[in-house]
């Protein structure tokens, strides 16, 4: 068997034009949403990931903010920054690019950002909403998760899904959208005993652990989705010199030959993550000007 390949890529440039559909009907009528980006230092891969980000918001229609600070800030001016785009009637969401260096309190930070303007829903009142089932921000890569999960599957009730990974952007809020899915979820960390069996009870199986490769063919279920988060960036000497290329999480070329559903690396998760992101924005702003979100989404 040969696993549907979940092109997220696709499906974001899909989500990307709903979302640009809506954008221009608000622009029509003299609201043009904004998205503040925060960069800190001179992390190579970040800045490409804020290039990618700020091109896209320009492309549906909304106004891009690129902050850049050094890596030298001090805390207090990161803070002072956020509370001017929280206080910037022109700016509707605000992402504060992660990791920071480590003289700032990331918490700190994330806490200080206004909880109406927090898209990126890592601000502890979101993720309580999130837990307690009421509305408001859901971190992107995690919804991008689910989106593709729906995809293929649109009723997930009853079904074991094993999240591997417990952060707070992605693995704890991935489980609490299957929960809300009604799925049994289990989170799945390095602490985990027999991960691989634990592996193998998932009809549903999310990797967000960021070790190259580490979920192979044998810890998946015949016909279960492989949602594939790792984003590893390796040597690729056969392209030259100093070349990288990415891998996942997943033993791609095995995994699909069990799942019935995959997502690649590149191009499945990653391209959903900044879709909703802009997703997430135009709500932002559909809500602060008292507006109805419109549907984009099945899982909205
Ligand atoms: N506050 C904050 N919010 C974030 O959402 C956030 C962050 N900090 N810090 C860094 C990570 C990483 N991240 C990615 C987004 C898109 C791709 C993406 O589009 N990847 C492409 C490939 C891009 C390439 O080729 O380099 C793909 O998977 O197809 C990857 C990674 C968001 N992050």
């Amino acid at each position: 068997m040969s696993a549907t390949i979940i092109d997220g890529k696709a499906y974001a440039a899909g989500l990307r034009g709903r979302v640009a559909d809506a954008v221009a009907a608000l622009a029509a009528n003299g609201m043009v949403p904004g998205l503040a980006v925060v960069l800190v230092g001179e992390d190579p891969a970040s800045h490409v990931y804020v290039k990618n980000k700020a091109r896209q918001t320009v492309e549906v229609g909304m106004r891009s903010f690129e902050h850049r600070l050094p890596a030298s800030v001090t805390e207090t001016e990161v803070l002072d920054l956020v509370s001017r785009l929280n206080a910037d009637p022109a700016v509707d969401g605000i992402l504060v690019q992660l990791p920071l260096p480590l003289q700032i309190d990331t918490q700190k930070i994330i806490e200080a950002i206004d909880p109406a303007k927090d898209v990126d829903g890592f601000h502890p009142i979101n993720a309580g909403r999130l837990m307690t089932g009421v509305r408001g921000f859901v971190s992107c890569t995690p919804l991008g998760c689910l989106l593709l999960i729906r995809s293929v599957q649109p009723n997930l009730a009853g079904l074991d899904a094993v999240v591997i990974g417990r952060s707070n952007i992605v693995g704890k809020p991935m489980a609490q959208l299957l929960v809300s899915q009604n799925c049994t979820v289990t989170i799945a960390h390095s602490k985990t005993r027999d991960l691989k069996d634990v592996c193998r009870r998932a009809d549903i199986l999310v990797a967000a652990v960021g070790r190259p490769e580490m979920v192979r063919g044998d810890w998946i279920k015949p016909g279960a989705i492989v949602i594939d988060v790792g984003i590893n960036r390796i040597p690729n000497p056969d392209a030259g010199e100093g070349r990288t290329r990415l891998i996942g999480d997943v033993a791609y070329g095995e995994a699909a030959q069990v799942a019935s559903a995959i997502t690649p690396v590149p191009g499945g998760v990653g391209p959903m993550t900044i879709a909703c992101l802009l997703r997430n924005t135009l709500e932002a702003a559909c809500l602060r000007r008292g507006l109805p979100m419109p549907a984009l989404d099945a899982a909205a």
